[in-house]
């Protein structure tokens, strides 16, 4: 994990070789949807392990069949509130909540609309309460020009005050991390990688292509 100098409580995974392996697997324009999810699941049971390193552990007294010793928990691994947002994050969910086993899950959908105005859509949320020990984890492969997690953010900050608010993407664009901690300074971002720049539709360069599309088909309309 690698602090990003530019902005304050923002990392990155591209000193982790294995992490950027199946990176490379997710860019790879003939990876199809099977490999694809199965990437994104990957990708979040493992960057859900490397950001316990970051959580508060508590001693605990134990005996083991031999004597008395001493262990540890994870004590904010107890106090999680993972919020998915659809469609994308579905399969970086399943992979997070391996390791934060204990997490309460919110669900809210997302739409972004066409350039140059992007328009965020929210028709489905579904929040639990959070209390002041929890560690909120909203869970998005792409933050692009970061419009749709700066409305999360302001949407799920309706639901109480938190101990920690936690981005975890795989893809971040300067433009995106830059927004969202203008809006939200309180946000720490986790991310595989940050990535160029956006292109003039909003996408990330060099990317990976539309993260919901790949994962699932690309919707028609009927
Ligand atoms: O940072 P932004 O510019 O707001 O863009 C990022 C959003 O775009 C994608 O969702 P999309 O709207 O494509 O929905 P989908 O997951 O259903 O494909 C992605 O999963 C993010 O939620
Ligand atoms: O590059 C991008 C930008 C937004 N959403 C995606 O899925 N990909
Ligand atoms: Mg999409």
């Amino acid at each position: 994990m690698k602090r990003d100098e530019r902005w304050e409580g923002v990392y990155s995974f591209e000193d982790s070789p294995f992490i950027m392996e199946i990176l490379t697997e997710l860019r790879d324009e003939k990876t199809g949807p099977i490999a694809f999810r199965k990437g994104l699941v990957k990708l979040g049971r493992y960057m859900a392990y490397e950001i316990t390193k970051t959580m508060d552990v508590e001693k605990v007294p134990i005996k083991t069949p031999l004597e008395e010793t001493e262990g540890i928990i994870v004590k904010d691994r107890r106090n999680v509130v993972i919020i998915t947002v659809l469609r994308a994050a579905i399969p970086l969910m399943e992979g997070l909540i391996k390791v934060l086993d204990h997490a309460r899950v919110g669900i809210v959908s997302a739409s972004r609309g066409k350039a140059p105005k992007f328009e965020i859509e929210m028709k489905y949320v579904k929040v639990p309460q959070i209390r002041s020990e929890d560690t909120v984890i909203i869970a998005d492969p792409m933050i692009a020009t970061g419009s749709t997690l700066i409305k999360v953010l302001e949407e799920v900050k309706k639901y109480g005050k938190a101990k920690r608010y936690v981005i975890i993407g795989v893809l971040a664009a300067p433009e995106g991390i830059s927004r969202i901690k203008e809006a939200h300074p309180d946000v720490e971002m986790f991310v595989a990688a940050i990535d160029r720049e956006l292109n003039e539709k909003g996408y990330i360069l060099p990317g990976l292509g539309d993260a919901g599309d790949r994962a699932f088909g690309a919707p028609i309309k009927p």
